[in-house]
């Protein structure tokens, strides 16, 4: 079974739940009276799993829209540059953007993609990370609306993966060292 490929539980599914369902009623409050459609932005894949459980948690009328972004390969390190496979489907200029990313890490790839959406002329751009590790930035990344800060710890599980697996535990947690070897 994959949980016995888990070392440590970081956050349960329930946790989850519960601060999705606080995030999405924050940004409905904050939200409820904007006069320009919002798009709501996922990066993938990472933040695939947040996502779709946070725009339901969300009781306004959002479009959707995804970006491709990876800058780590297959490994547990980044490699430093930010390579978009696939870009926006619809021009954002006067939109409200609510860009969703699972975690905030170096902080290379979000502060890569705000310098990017900034020159689209959007209304205005939150960022919504579920995760953030301080300890580990390089890039300086403001987050409008983070669910928890965590360690400097590799996580997987709720859209996070390692070599692309454990997307889909519905947990975060951190692996056991014998699966890296
Ligand atoms: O703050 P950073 O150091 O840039 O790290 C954060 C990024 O790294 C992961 O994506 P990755 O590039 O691994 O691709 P993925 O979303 O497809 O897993 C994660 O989903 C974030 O997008
Ligand atoms: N799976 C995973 N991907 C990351 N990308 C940046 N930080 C992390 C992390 O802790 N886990
Ligand atoms: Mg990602």
């Amino acid at each position: 079974m994959m949980k016995d490929d888990i070392a440590k539980v970081y956050f349960t599914e329930e946790e989850l739940q519960a601060k999705v369902r606080e995030l999405g009623r924050q940004i409905t409050e904050d939200y409820k009276d904007a006069k320009e459609d919002i798009y709501c932005v996922g990066i993938l894949k990472g933040a695939s799993v947040f996502y779709t459980d946070l725009v339901r948690a969300i009781d306004l009328p959002v479009r959707f829209d995804f970006m491709i972004a990876s800058s780590y390969g297959s490994g547990t390190s980044t490699t430093g540059s930010v390579k978009i496979l696939k870009d926006l489907d619809y021009d954002i200029e006067g939109k409200h953007l609510i860009v969703i990313e699972d975690i905030i890490d170096s902080g290379t790839t979000m502060s890569y993609l705000l310098k990017y959406f900034e020159h689209r002329k959007p209304a205005s751009v939150k960022l919504c990370a579920l995760l953030s590790k301080p300890s580990r930035r390089t890039a300086e990344v403001a987050i409008d609306y983070c669910g928890f800060e965590v360690p400097d710890e590799f996580l997987v599980g709720y859209g996070l993966d390692y070599a692309e697996i454990y997307r889909n535990l519905p947990y975060i947690g951190v692996l056991k060292p014998e699966v890296y070897a």
